[in-house]
């Protein structure tokens, strides 16, 4: 279990991170959402006890990071994969690793075929490692002291699609064991196919969260038609919010069945009528991002 309450961040007179509350449950996948600089990053490596919070709290397993007693083998991170030391082997690394947090060496030959890195590969150097490996190297790291729960930073980056199926196999067999995972992503068709629940991030501050079916369910409905323009008239005037080119697909704010009645009494021919998932979802990320990256957010980050 994490549990992150009212948790800010200040940077300056900048807010990366601000008033922050979510529950990222055990046996559940939780996915942080938010474009790039949207405060991910930052809440993690709090959580993490890596940089102070500025009022707040983030609780892992019920206590802060610092007060855990053994939080190496507690908790599981993967925050920057890349901050490793390149002249060392993929074997050296986790080796290392392995020591430090008391996990018996046996571990560490494990964790290498479960994340898919030969022998061969694992005796490379880091330098050589491309980013996939190194973000495989990272999840053995992160899963070294067999933890309760994992927080895991862009885990997807630099994996190729074999990959990220790898991945989402891997993050669900270790929740359904009862153990918490939450990862972050800056992609919403990532988190979409990965995570149970959604915390959605902007500019620092939750904008939306909820299981990822209930978030992506009743975003009304995408229909098309041989009649655009009179069919959008017709939901129009039934009282429905219409959008989309009348040549195209329209989306209406009612379901499939108020837009097949209003279509009847227009007379137009319907060629398509299906339930418009995550349409709100993804136009909200959208606008998010879009928002973040022009740098219209108003807010400027300090040096
Ligand atoms: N040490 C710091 N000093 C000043 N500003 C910082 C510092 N660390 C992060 N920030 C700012 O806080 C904001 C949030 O950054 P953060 O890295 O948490 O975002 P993110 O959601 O993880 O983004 P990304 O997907 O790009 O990794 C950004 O505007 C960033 O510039």
């Amino acid at each position: 279990m994490i549990e992150i309450d009212h948790l800010t961040k200040r940077y300056g007179a900048f807010t990366a991170v601000d008033d922050v509350s979510f529950t990222a449950r055990p046996g559940v996948v939780t996915g942080f959402l938010g474009p790039n600089g949207a405060g991910k990053s930052t809440a993690m490596r709090v959580m993490c006890g890596l940089t102070p919070a500025s009022s707040g709290e983030a609780r892992i397993l019920g206590a802060r990071y610092r007060d855990l007693t053994n939080p190496a083998s507690q908790v599981g991170t993967l925050l920057d994969a890349s901050a490793q030391h390149v002249g060392r082997t993929g074997r050296e690394a986790l080796t290392l690793a392995a020591i430090a947090i008391g996990a018996p060496r046996s571990r560490v030959d494990e964790m290498l075929s479960l994340v898919g890195l030969t022998p061969d590969e694992s005796r490379r150097r880091l330098r050589n490692y491309s980013l996939g490996m190194r973000q495989r190297l990272g999840i053995a790291g992160a899963l070294l002291g067999d933890p309760q729960v994992l927080i895991l930073d862009e885990p997807a980056n630099g994996l190729d699609p074999q990959g990220i199926h790898w991945m989402r196999g891997l993050l669900r067999g270790f929740a359904d064991q009862g153990r918490t995972v939450l990862l972050s992503s800056h992609l919403l068709h990532e988190v979409e196919q990965t995570a149970d629940e959604i915390i959605m991030i902007g500019r620092g501050r939750i904008v939306a969260q909820g299981s990822t079916r209930e978030l992506l369910a009743g975003q009304g409905t995408v229909v098309a038609s041989l009649d655009g323009a009179r069919l959008a008239e017709a939901l129009r005037r039934d009282g429905h919010a219409v959008t989309g080119a009348a040549g195209g697909e329209l989306t209406v704010d009612a379901d499939a069945e108020t837009v097949g009645r209003v279509a009847l009494e227009a007379q137009v021919v319907l060629t398509a009528l299906r339930p418009a998932q995550g349409a709100g979802l993804e136009q909200m990320f959208l606008e998010l991002t879009a928002g973040d990256a022009r740098g219209t957010n108003g807010q400027e980050a300090a040096a």
